[in-house]
């Protein structure tokens, strides 16, 4: 594949005696939209904190928009990034927290103009205009003012979308987005992802254990275990008819 945005070549990962990742090949294209399924500990968000720069990797190199991530090319050889690449790269890439992680001392808009007006250098008043019209695409045009605690925790989580996209990142994760959300309070985020995968051109890339929902908005869906890619396809031929007998048993256990 030679479009991939995001590259894993033989990628390892150990939490002391655990490997997590395990040689772990995996590529996503521009403006795929990609969901990572499977079991407790299989090392799904371990691939998003990598690519978020939040865990290192102890083999193999991760590439993002064709450079590698946590290292750098200097004089022909792969030497570990410095912390000025890392910055550069990882402002390609946005992230949707579990927890929503939203500051809780500073108020929706600040929450959103923070990080482009900090890291990026935007100006407050653009900053500014930008959150609205994020705040908009989530809806919550109205809510401005508000402190996350005064929120549901599913508008916190639409706040968490429209702050990552506050970074105008090409690549954006979601780390089960929906987990910590009361039921009644899941359809509103997943209205609001599955508008965003249908409308806009950039790259998602899913964890999550809400099947019907992966099933629907990606192009692609891989099933982990055991730090490896066991088996992934179209999301038809992964529901409806999966080739290995690990991924049926999983689908199985979670449908029931
Ligand atoms: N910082 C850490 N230190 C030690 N072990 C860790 C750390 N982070 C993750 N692990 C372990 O690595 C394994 C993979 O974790 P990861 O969170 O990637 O799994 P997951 O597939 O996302 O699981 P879940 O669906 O439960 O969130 C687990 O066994 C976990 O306990």
């Amino acid at each position: 594949m030679t479009d991939a945005i995001i590259r894993f070549d033989k990628v390892v990962k150990r939490f002391g005696d655990l490997t997590v990742l395990d040689e772990l090949d995996f590529e996503v294209k521009k403006g795929e939209k990609v969901s990572i399924i499977g079991p407790s500990g299989s090392g799904k968000s371990t691939v998003l904190r990598i690519l978020m720069t939040l865990e290192g990797i102890d083999g193999g190199v991760v590439h993002v928009d064709g450079e590698p991530l946590w290292h750098e090319l200097r004089e022909g050889s792969l030497l570990p990034a410095s912390e000025a690449h890392l910055r550069r790269m990882r402002s390609k890439l946005g992230m949707v927290f579990q927890q929503f992680n939203l500051f809780p001392h500073m108020t929706v808009m600040r929450n959103i103009t923070e990080a482009p007006v900090k890291v990026l250098g935007l100006g407050k008043k653009e900053a500014q205009l930008r959150a609205e019209e994020l705040l908009d695409l989530v809806g919550l045009a109205d809510q401005a003012k508000k402190f996350p605690h005064q929120l549901s925790g599913g508008q916190q989580q639409r706040v968490g979308i429209a702050r990552a996209l506050a970074m105008r990142p090409s690549i954006l994760l979601f780390d089960e987005p929906t987990s910590a959300l009361d039921p009644e309070l899941v359809g509103e985020v997943l209205t609001v992802i599955g508008r965003l995968a249908e409308e806009h051109d950039l790259t998602m890339l899913l964890v999550t254990h809400e099947m019907r929902f992966a099933r629907e908005i990606s192009d692609r869906v891989c099933f982990f275990d055991r730090g490896q890619i066991r088996e992934e396809g179209t999301p038809d031929e992964l529901f409806t008819d999966p080739s290995e007998e690990r991924t049926r048993e999983f689908l199985k256990a979670i449908l029931d």
